[in-house]
């Protein structure tokens, strides 16, 4: 079991994910764990749920963590840093997973020799099946940035990239699983309205692109190679893949990307 201790600022949606995530994974023990809420409800509910000491004081929350990850949404980053700087111990790792906070930003807030991480997650954490993308500050030292890759490897896949890069994240993994889900309703309102039961519908859609996902990372093949595996010549397949095309499919979610992408630019102002 690990014993570093980790804190959590914010108990909301995608914090809840990772520290559920490390949990099932065994990451770590409940003990070394805590998380502060804006509410007292919120602090009791995740504390039956997660067996995890929680507080409605944020900066007890920040003095518990060798590692304290800040889940506030961006706008709350200024106020949240304010509040907890003096609270951190000397070298506490600070890592935010919030879209549109860059590192230059973080530094201002605390100082240029704080220790920290810019990640950008997935609520898919949750399962075990997160995909997170980290960019550490150059006072990271190489045994700490591979600790935080452990942390997150935990409960999915991991990449390291270069800060440049990290505005573009969202688009593709941290915001993409809200595309799927609309995906699978989709499909599922396709299956009831061919008068397949809903619930039946959701899992032949949910399984079917969890599959395609998997033959994707595990057969190594270019995925238009895949899609041509599932279009016999004159046969179904290739009938929805024209009426795909002539609505833009892929274009759309090209726009879709550059949107978000754009929104994320933006937060960062
Ligand atoms: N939801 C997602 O799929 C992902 C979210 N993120 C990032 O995670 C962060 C949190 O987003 P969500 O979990 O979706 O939002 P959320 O709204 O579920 O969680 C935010 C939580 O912070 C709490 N909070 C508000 N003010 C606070 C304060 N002063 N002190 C402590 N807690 C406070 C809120 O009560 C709420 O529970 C954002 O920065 C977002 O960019 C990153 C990747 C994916
Ligand atoms: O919608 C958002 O702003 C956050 C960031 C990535 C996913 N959810």
């Amino acid at each position: 079991m690990n014993k570093k201790t980790i804190s959590f600022i914010g108990s909301g949606k995608m914090a809840q994910a990772i520290f559920g995530g490390m949990l099932k994974a065994g990451f770590t023990s409940h003990e070394a764990l805590i998380a502060s809420a804006k509410t007292a409800a919120t602090a009791e509910m995740v504390t039956k749920k997660y067996e995890i000491k929680t507080t409605t004081d944020n900066r007890v929350a920040a003095s518990y963590g060798d590692i304290v990850v800040l889940a506030v949404k961006p706008y709350l980053h200024t106020e949240v840093l304010n509040e907890i700087k003096e609270s951190l111990k000397e070298d506490a790792i600070i890592v935010t997973i919030a879209a549109g906070v860059d590192i230059s930003y973080m530094q201002e807030q605390l100082s240029m020799s704080s220790k920290i991480i810019r990640t950008m997650p997935n609520t898919p954490s949750l399962v075990g099946e997160g995909m997170t993308v980290i960019c550490p500050n150059k006072n990271i030292t190489e045994e700490e940035l591979q600790y935080t890759v452990d942390l997150f490897s935990s409960f999915g896949k991991v990449e390291v990239m270069e800060e440049r890069l990290m505005d573009a994240i969202p688009a593709i993994s941290g915001s993409s699983p809200a595309y799927a889900f609309l995906f699978i309703e989709a499909l599922a309102d396709g299956g009831v309205r061919s008068g397949i039961p809903r619930e039946t519908s959701y899992r032949l859609a949910a399984q079917s692109l969890l599959g395609a996902a998997k033959m994707v990372l595990e057969t190594g093949k270019h995925p238009g190679i895949l899609k041509d595996e599932v279009c016999t010549p004159g046969g179904t397949t290739i009938e929805a893949i024209a009426t795909l095309e002539q609505l833009q499919f892929r274009g759309t979610i090209m726009a879709a990307m550059d949107n978000c992408t754009r929104k994320n630019k933006e937060l960062q102002k």
